[in-house]
């Protein structure tokens, strides 16, 4: 387990200027020694998920002093990174830093995708007058007696000269003489003649209340997994609904308390405070315990029992409950009590007992307080921020017990991820025009990179400049025998048993390190083109995830299953970019970050966020787009492409020869067989062993019969086929959701696509943005569109017009001319890279072609099992999969492996 004495190896590390940036720098320098940029997709990401790049000026580059020293300090002179923007809360005790990294635009709007959005009406022009950028919103604290090494990382990474005023949010102005910061805390006032001095910046000061309720009601608004209950070591996200956040009280616990009534955005009153807070703690704590840190102190506390030092009920009664005011013989009746009259000196007690009734009297008068003040306002919700609470599950248990205590029930305490950095994020928002007021959930992705930094000092956050720092950096935990934690903190699992009143039972083993990040935070992404799917039935209450991993079986089910197919992800992500010593080393790092995260989920499932099996998937793609795996399937899905599309003529050829009905099934059956090929799926792959991709796809089309386990086709027949006379009305537009590369697009979803347009339905294929396992790509998927439509009419003249050919189909007689009664193919990116799809966030392109549509088919065990299988909407819904993991076909469908779902749902 990792503690504080991890911190030598951060420090040793540590390269001041060589900050997470410098890693896209990197990436692109390494990709052009590789001469890797012709393998990699082409430039355009156009979804900035995380595949920003801006750009550093390296020029000037040196190590100040010896690599070997601790902390040898890198400065890059002439960087000036693209335009960030930085704002400081400065409080008593801790200096909190919010700052944002620009995203670059670099998605080529190239001429395809230029006539698709004028298709579909989505606009370049933002609604606004200013557009909203997108970008990244970084998190770090340092102490505020450590307020150089603050000056210093603000120096090192150019965060004071991007932010000059608030029009340059936008510009990308560089440096000028009156550089503004904006910053609240006592400390802005403290420190306004530091800043100037060192920086050349002036503070622009901001009231502290304002901003602490400005950042709470941003993400209470904003961030979908902010706020937590936590009660007798359990912890729950609570979904907060927006139209009924107000009021609530906001009681923000750092240094002092202050106690704020907050009834909307900037409608509050300061309504009481207590200056018995986490400075009495920190500072009594240390006198009284001689601790050199807080975490140290906090540490102390959970080997601590306070009934050696606290006076309990029963020591005045005689070891006896004083039930009729229902108080137990276990009840603190007074707080250090029996220092009165026992005859020791601070020397006789255990700091760790002195350490932990510290804590729980602290806890406790603030829950109190807290309590009292709701009542006299009669308000039912109470959100706890600060850096006091520090994601540690005891002091949230302590305050919960409390206000549970003294309300009866009546009264809720909640928890926020972001605790500390309230004020922070409220005055960041105070530039003017960043947009980020108006931003909304769906438009904010957190990821979790290793080593992002996150807690200041000697550490700046961990050393991870570039890639190869952090590689270093992770190698050198190895050599230690260290293991590496993910970058999140961890809370002790299990930390209290009752809370309350009585001793707690267990209180866990170590407090994670501040120095591997202390809190529940990552980095936001801001991402202002994702909107929500449109045709949600209630986006409200839609929940993607079908598999909920806090069921602790479940997860442990799911960590086996990712654990071990992770050598040959590995094998192949490394074999991708062609096996070099550099990717192999690359590979190593990357399969210990993600071995870390797993075993950092495992002990805390919460850390990150609510989490469901979708997000653990799209976790392993993050990280291997994090250590630069662009596309680790990339030959595997050319070779199965090739495959296919040269058994496709025969297939268009055996469907045109069948009758409607006997083709209708025929397509369906199609689509089930061909989601064979799934390369993520370990059952799957030890069969890719035993035959050729055609000869596993006969076999699979063979063993293909009805009834599917969950078999809903007649229904969808009759929809399409009608029954008896009557021609049912063809489905306007099918957006068609469609998985894997290979067979599965080639031999199964395509034939269903033109199936579709011959009926005159319009079709929208939706595939990613990124790539993920062997999952066909939005840039991949025109390519091998045109490829069969060089067999096949119907999506030849389809293609055209949906202006899906513009570039591709070059060797094609082109006898379409004029034909402007064909019914538009296109194709469209989904906004993700993962194989699973969250329908709250897709891109916008998405958003708009859903507009006219009235059928969704999701196909594939990512896009309609693990998400999705619960889902409604508002258009008739077919979901298509062959399940292909034994224990999930048991328990959702009640099948066997390869059991296949064909589920529809018509919209009423
Ligand atoms: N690494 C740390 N160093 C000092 N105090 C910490 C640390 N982590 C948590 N704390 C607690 O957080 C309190 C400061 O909380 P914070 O919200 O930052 O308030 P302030 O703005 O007054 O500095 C400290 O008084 C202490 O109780
Ligand atoms: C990652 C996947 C969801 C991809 O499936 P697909 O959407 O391609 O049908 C699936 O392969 C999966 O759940 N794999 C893990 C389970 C297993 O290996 O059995
Ligand atoms: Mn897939």
């Amino acid at each position: 387990m990792a503690g504080p004495t991890e911190r030598p190896v951060l420090e040793n590390h540590y390269i001041k200027a060589a900050t997470e940036e410098n890693n896209d720098k990197n990436k692109e320098d390494e990709e052009e020694k590789q001469g890797g940029r012709e393998m990699a997709p082409p430039a355009a990401n156009p979804i900035h998920r995380s595949s920003s790049r801006p750009q550093l000026d390296l020029s000037g580059a040196a190590i100040q002093g010896n690599f070997e020293e601790r902390d040898p300090t890198i400065l890059l002179p002439n960087q000036s990174d693209d335009i960030s923007h930085l704002s400081l809360d400065i409080g008593g005790s801790l200096i909190k830093l919010v700052y944002f990294s620009r995203h670059e635009d670099r998605s080529v709007d190239d001429k395809r995708k230029r006539s698709l959005k004028e298709r579909l009406g989505v606009s370049n022009g933002n609604r606004r007058s200013y557009p909203i950028l997108g970008g990244r919103l970084h998190f770090v604290k340092f102490e505020t007696s450590k307020i150089n090494e603050c000056l210093d990382f603000i120096s090192s990474k150019q965060l004071h000269r991007g932010g000059t005023d608030s029009q340059c949010w936008h510009s990308g102005a560089t440096a000028n003489e009156d550089a503004i910061i904006k910053a609240t805390g006592g400390g802005a006032y403290k420190f306004a003649d530091l800043f100037k001095e060192r920086l050349g910046v002036s503070i622009d000061k901001e009231d502290e209340m304002d901003c602490l309720v400005a950042g709470a009601n941003f993400l209470l608004k904003a961030i979908r997994h902010e706020a937590f209950t936590h009660m007798e070591g359990h912890k729950e996200f609570v979904q907060i609904d927006h139209n009924d956040l107000f009021p609530y009280l906001l009681v923000n616990i750092g240094s002092g308390v202050s106690m704020i009534k907050v009834d909307g955005e900037g409608k509050f009153q300061r309504v009481s405070g207590t200056n018995v807070g986490g400075g009495t703690y920190w500072g009594l704590g240390r006198l009284l315990t001689k601790c050199k840190s807080f975490d140290e102190l906090l540490e102390l506390s959970q080997r601590g029992d306070n009934r050696k030092i606290d006076m309990l009920v029963g020591d005045i009664y005689g070891g006896m409950d004083y039930s009729k005011i229902g108080l137990s013989a276990s009840t603190i009746a007074s707080s250090f009590g029996k220092a009165i009259y026992e005859n020791k000196e601070l020397e006789d007690y255990r700091p760790e007992d002195i350490s932990l009734s510290l804590l729980r009297m602290i806890s406790y008068n603030i829950g109190q307080i807290s309590y009292l003040n709701a009542l006299r306002f009669g308000i039912k919700r109470i959100f706890f921020g600060g850096f006091f609470i520090r994601g540690h599950a005891y002091t949230m248990d302590t305050i919960s017990f409390a206000v549970h205590f003294w309300s009866k029930g009546e009264a809720k305490a909640m928890f926020l991820r972001h605790e500390g950095f309230l004020g922070a994020l409220g005055a960041f928002m105070s530039y003017e025009k960043h947009g980020l007021d108006v931003l909304m959930a769906h438009q904010l992705v957190e990821r979790f990179p290793m080593g992002a930094p996150y807690v200041g000092g000697k550490i700046h956050g961990p050393p991870l400049g570039d890639l190869n720092e952090k590689i270093s950096w992770m190698e050198k935990f190895v050599q230690k025998g260290t293991e590496i934690i993910a970058p999140v903190p961890m809370a002790p699992p299990g930390t209290t048993g009752l809370g309350g009143f009585e001793v707690p039972s267990s209180k866990g083993d170590t407090l994670r390190s501040d120095a591997s990040a202390a809190l529940n935070v990552g980095v936001l992404h801001l991402v202002p083109t994702l909107e929500v799917f449109p045709l949600l039935m209630d986006p409200k209450t839609y929940e993607p995830n079908t598999i909920d991993l806090s069921d602790h079986n479940e997860l442990e089910y799911w960590f086996t299953v990712l654990s071990e197919h992770l050598p040959d992800l590995v094998d192949k992500a490394v074999a991708s970019e062609g096996g070099t010593d550099d990717a192999k080393r690359r590979g190593d790092a990357f399969a210990r970050a993600f071995s870390a995260h797993l075993r950092r989920l495992m002990e805390e499932p919460a850390a990150y966020g609510k989490l469901g099996l979708a997000n653990l998937l799209e976790l392993r793609e993050e990280c291997l787009r994090e250590f630069h795996f662009v596309d680790a399937y990339r030959s595997i899905k050319q070779r199965e492409n090739e495959a296919s599309l040269a058994v496709l003529p025969d297939l268009l050829m055996e469907l045109d020869s069948m009758n409607e009905e006997t083709r209708l099934l025929a397509l369906i059956e199609g689509v089930l067989a061909a989601n064979i090929f799934d390369w993520g799926s370990r059952a799957c792959v030890d069969l890719y062993h035993k035959g050729t991709i055609i000869e596993i796809y006969r076999m699979s089309r063979k063993k293909m019969q009805r009834p599917w386990q969950v078999d809903d086709y007649d229904i969808f027949k009759e929809r399409m086929l009608g029954s008896g006379e009557k021609n049912p009305r063809p489905h306007r537009r099918a957006l068609l959701f469609v998985d894997n590369s290979g067979a599965d697009i080639v031999l199964g979803m395509l034939p269903l696509a033109r199936e579709l347009l011959r009926r005159g339905t319009e079709v929208v294929l939706i595939a990613n943005s990124l790539p993920a396992l062997n999952d066909v790509t939005a840039m991949e998927l025109p390519e091998i569109v045109a490829e069969a439509a060089k067999h096949c009419d119907i999506l030849r003249k389809a293609a055209e017009a949906g202006g899906l050919l513009v570039d591709a189909m070059i060797n094609v007689q082109d006898d379409s001319k004029g034909n402007s009664s064909s019914v538009p193919l296109m194709v469209v990116e989904n906004g993700c890279g993962s194989p699973c799809i969250d329908l709250r966030q897709v891109s916008s392109e998405l958003a708009a072609a859903a507009k006219d549509a009235d059928l969704v088919i999701l196909e594939g065990m990512g896009r309609a099992l693990h998400t999705n299988f619960n889902a409604h909407f508002k258009c008739d819904a077919l979901k298509l999969a062959m399940v292909k993991n034994q224990r999930l076909a048991e328990k959702l469908i009640k099948g066997n492996i390869y059991s296949c779902v064909c589920r529809y749902e018509p919209f009423a």
